[in-house]
């Protein structure tokens, strides 16, 4: 089996990117990229980050009318992603088209609710239920819109996977134990996240604020 595991590399500097990605690039299995890398290295940043030769996740969590998700889908077919998010709140009109517009290779996942989110915040949002119910929700939508998959914290993933059989789960929010959690509320191991039927293993900073990013790698990589 392919390493599950994605690094979120959430870093300002692109030479930061390049030199993290590089240094445990034989330990992971792919790399994510995010809002705050597009915002401020755009396409360059991700064509100088495919010569690490890993696949790319690029983590831009649309979220708008159809016809924009689809259009930015679209341009952004050229950088040739992996795999790509949409907010599944976005609806599944929106979903449609976005999966519709995505390449040929690209997986489409649905972003459910966000693993820095407990039941109080999400009652804040004047969603009524539990963040589990939401995902549950939100995944069965995704489904029916024919995405590939969704995002969903690891206390989720096993339930879900017993509603969709042959999806596509990427779950952030994974910690070793004994790790800071930082602002995310909803979280789980690595291993416990594969073991619940994760696809992919997103894992920012207990790689990229580690004392040494290569040994907490490696680290991850021998619980799975
Ligand atoms: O779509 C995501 O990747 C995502 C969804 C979510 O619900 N929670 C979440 O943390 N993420 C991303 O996963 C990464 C988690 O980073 P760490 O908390 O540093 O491991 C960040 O890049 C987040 O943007």
């Amino acid at each position: 089996m392919s390493n599950p595991v994605y690094l979120a590399l959430d870093l300002p500097q692109l030479r930061d990117a390049q030199e993290l990605a590089g240094k445990v690039k034989a330990h992971i299995g792919g790399i994510k990229l995010g809002l705050e890398f597009f915002c401020a290295h755009g396409a360059h940043g991700i064509h100088t980050m495919a010569s690490v030769g890993l696949p790319i996740f690029l983590d831009l969590k649309l979220h708008d009318i159809p016809n924009t998700v689809a259009r930015a889908m679209q341009a952004i077919h050229v950088l040739e992603p992996a795999i790509v998010t949409v907010h599944a709140s976005g609806g599944r009109a929106m979903m449609e088209d976005a999966k519709a517009a995505a390449g040929e290779h690209t997986r489409v996942v649905g972003v459910t609710t966000l693993t820095s989110l407990d039941d109080r915040d999400l009652e804040r949002t004047g969603v009524s239920g539990s963040t589990h119910d939401q995902v549950l929700r939100l995944a069965e939508l995704a489904q029916a819109a024919g995405l590939d998959g969704i995002v969903c914290s690891g206390q989720e993933v096993k339930s879900v996977h017993d509603q969709w059989h042959d999806g596509f789960f990427v779950v952030p929010g994974l910690r070793p134990a004994g790790t800071a959690s930082g602002d995310q509320k909803r979280v789980v191991t690595p291993r416990q996240a594969r073991d619940d039927g994760a696809s992919v293993l997103v894992i920012g900073r207990p790689i990229s604020r580690a004392e040494n990013p290569l040994a907490a790698a490696l680290e991850i990589e021998s619980t799975l």
